[in-house]
């Protein structure tokens, strides 16, 4: 008895209109998950190191189409780590016993992904987005248009029904950053929903709701469940009388093991026949969880097996891992599609953060204001070279600004990738096509003071060069801390890292000890210092061509101009083993810096979002 419904995407203009909607069947068969020992990645888990930790001990358990499926249990009890088993995030490394069936073969777990929305426990999305814009944007990303990516008017229509559906229409205009918590929740489900995916997961879609909207909740998915077919499984903690009511089934967990499976009237005969009759007026899983040790594990095993479903007739046969219509769905948009709705969600984000667009413009102008109110019309070449060298630390420093925003964006990445909604490549390219001019426009805004009130090299064309190399050090910063941001686990360790190399830089970069009395085994370091190239790029354009090569830097004789010249700017060039030359080859490996990061950085995030997760 599947059912016939028009799907979503069809609604949409997308993949064809009035076909059955696939139906999924997820069960797990004595699934053991463990944790590995930690640091197992660097000495192999051998024995003797540290023990192995089981997170789901013989788990068997099914959640049917059309059911709302609960996942109960205390805290710690592995329900987020079975929802994600369930959701085809798990690592497959760690499944130590058992198997994952969907409609009764092997999970084939990437495909599988795509076909399901995963909500998970934390809500990652744009603050500065409203919630109207989260779901447009995520109704474009998801859907398919019939004109072409962008999931077009559709995708605007489909954000408004959802709003509808979530109760958050009076708040449509608000930001996220401004919505209570629970508003904030049901956006994030919001966002998971918008392309009416058949299989839903959510960990504690509840949490922070009173009540009444957390009922609101639950009743929006056991409706989506029972009329659509959907595969519908949550994790929900104390869930009150009248939740109780729409939850088909439940899978209560105890320190990883199953202790009840099935409809919460079986669980009440159960809990009865162990003398545990539940009292009037008292809610059947609280009851539950007090006498959880009278619910042997084996025996919601067998109960599993021998009864499958408490419900008649729902049964879907075997119908092979993910149906062709799911396989074949891909992506909704083409990669420049993507770009282009990407950048413009990253771009509004931009604007409207003041740390991020107003308050960084101003800090560019005061900051070469200040520097070069410091080096005020310095001409003797010990401050000029100060000047070169403090201006870089100010501009690769100043840039590591950006980790927390990297560190943030790739919890939204992560989650929106790993159910198919757009390339890595395209998040890559669109994060960069921003920060090209807006970086351009904080560089222009630094150079023009600063370059005017130390008074370096009058031509126009010297400007230019200063300013191309300020953005060109903006760029490889952003590329750079965007590289490490992809690797760090978390913003401390990002921190340090990133403030670590780029002291490391500092001290490699020919200022403090001249590149030819650098030791053999720290050259390398020199080569890679993102300091080196800049730093002889200004001083060549200060001090070479032909009027910087005739200027005199220091003269026998007291100096000033009667006295002899004894290094000229071609002098110093000769000193610091720099070449005219260098002027062009230098802004090339910036901009290899600048590309080589960012294709670091797409490799470690697609690692990142490829490989199995929650
Ligand atoms: N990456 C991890 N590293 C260490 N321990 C982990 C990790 N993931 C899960 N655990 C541990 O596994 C157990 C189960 O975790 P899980 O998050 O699945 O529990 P839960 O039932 O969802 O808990 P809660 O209701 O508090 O969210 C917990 O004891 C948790 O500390």
């Amino acid at each position: 008895m599947e059912a016939t419904v028009m799907s979503q995407d069809s609604k949409a203009g997308g993949n064809g209109g009035g076909r059955r909607r696939p139906r999924y069947r997820i069960e797990t068969r004595a699934l053991s998950y463990v944790l590995p020992p930690r640091g197992a990645w660097l000495w192999g888990g051998g024995k003797g190191k540290a023990e192995e930790r089981l997170l789901l001990r013989g788990v068997t358990c099914e959640a049917p189409p059309g059911e709302l499926v609960a996942v109960v249990g205390p805290s710690g009890a592995g329900k987020t780590t079975l929802l994600s088993v369930l959701a085809g995030s798990a690592d497959p490394a760690r499944v130590a016993a058992g198997e994952v069936l969907v409609n009764g073969l092997p999970m084939d777990a990437a495909r599988f992904r795509r076909a399901s929305g995963y909500v998970p426990q934390d809500d990652a999305l744009f603050p500065a987005l409203t919630v109207e814009e989260s779901l447009v944007y995520s109704a474009r990303l998801r859907l398919r248009a019939a004109g072409g990516g962008g999931g077009g008017p559709a995708g605007a229509e489909r954000a408004r029904e959802l709003m509808a559906e979530l109760g958050l229409r009076h708040v449509a205009a608000s930001r996220v950053a401004d919505v209570s918590g629970g508003e904030r929740r049901r956006v994030s489900i919001g966002v998971d929903l918008v392309h009416d995916p058949a299989v839903l997961l959510l960990d504690e879609p509840t949490s922070g709701l009173d009540s009444g909207s957390a009922l609101h909740i639950v009743k929006m998915l056991r409706d989506m469940a029972a009329a659509h077919g959907k595969t519908v499984v949550l994790t929900i903690h104390q869930p009150g009388f009248r939740i109780l009511e729409l939850i088909d089934r439940v899978v209560l967990l105890a320190d990883g093991a199953v202790r009840h499976h099935g409809s919460l009237d079986f669980l009440q005969a159960r809990l009865a026949a162990t003398g545990h009759a539940i009292p009037a007026h008292v809610n059947v899983l609280e009851y539950a969880m007090e006498a959880i040790d009278s619910l042997k594990p084996d025996v919601a095993v067998a109960a599993a097996v021998t009864a499958p479903a408490d419900r008649d007739g729902d049964a879907v046969a075997p119908v092979g891992r993910v149906p062709a219509s799911a396989r074949r769905a891909g992506y909704a948009n083409s990669p420049a599609a993507e770009v282009r709705i990407l950048a413009g969600r990253f771009m509004k984000t931009v604007l409207r953060s003041p740390q991020l667009f107003a308050a960084r413009m101003a800090q560019s102008v005061l900051a070469g204001a200040f520097l070069g109110s410091i080096f005020l019309g310095t001409t003797d070449l010990q401050s000029r070279l100060g000047f070169f060298a403090f201006n870089l630390t100010y501009l690769l420093s100043s840039t590591t600004e950006a980790l927390p925003v990297f560190l943030h964006e790739r919890r939204i990445l992560e989650r929106e990738t790993s159910r198919g909604a757009y390339r890595v490549s395209s998040y890559v390219a669109s994060n960069a096509a921003v920060f090209l001019p807006f970086l351009l426009a904080a560089a222009v805004l630094y150079a023009a003071p600063v370059y005017w009130l130390v008074g370096l090299a009058r031509e126009p064309a010297a400007f230019a060069y200063f300013a191309l190399v300020v953005w060109l050090v903006m760029l490889t910063a952003n590329s750079f801390v965007a590289c490490l941001s992809a690797l760090a686990p978390n913003y401390i360790v990002g921190n340090s890292v990133v403030a670590g190399l780029i002291g490391c830089f500092f001290l490699f970069s020919g200022y403090f000890v001249a590149s030819k009395n650098i030791p053999r085994y720290w050259v390398f370091m020199h080569y890679a210092s993102l300091f080196k190239y800049p730093f002889e790029a200004l001083v060549v354009n200060e001090y070479g061509g032909a009027r910087g090569a005739r200027e005199c830097l220091a003269s026998a004789g007291g100096g000033g101009a009667g006295g002899l010249c004894v290094l000229d700017g071609a002098g110093l060039l000769r000193q610091q083993g720099m070449r005219e030359g260098m002027r062009w080859s230098n802004l090339g490996v910036m901009l290899g810096f600048v590309v080589g990061y960012r294709v670091l950085c797409f490799v470690f995030l697609w690692f990142r979002c490829h490989r199995m997760r929650r």
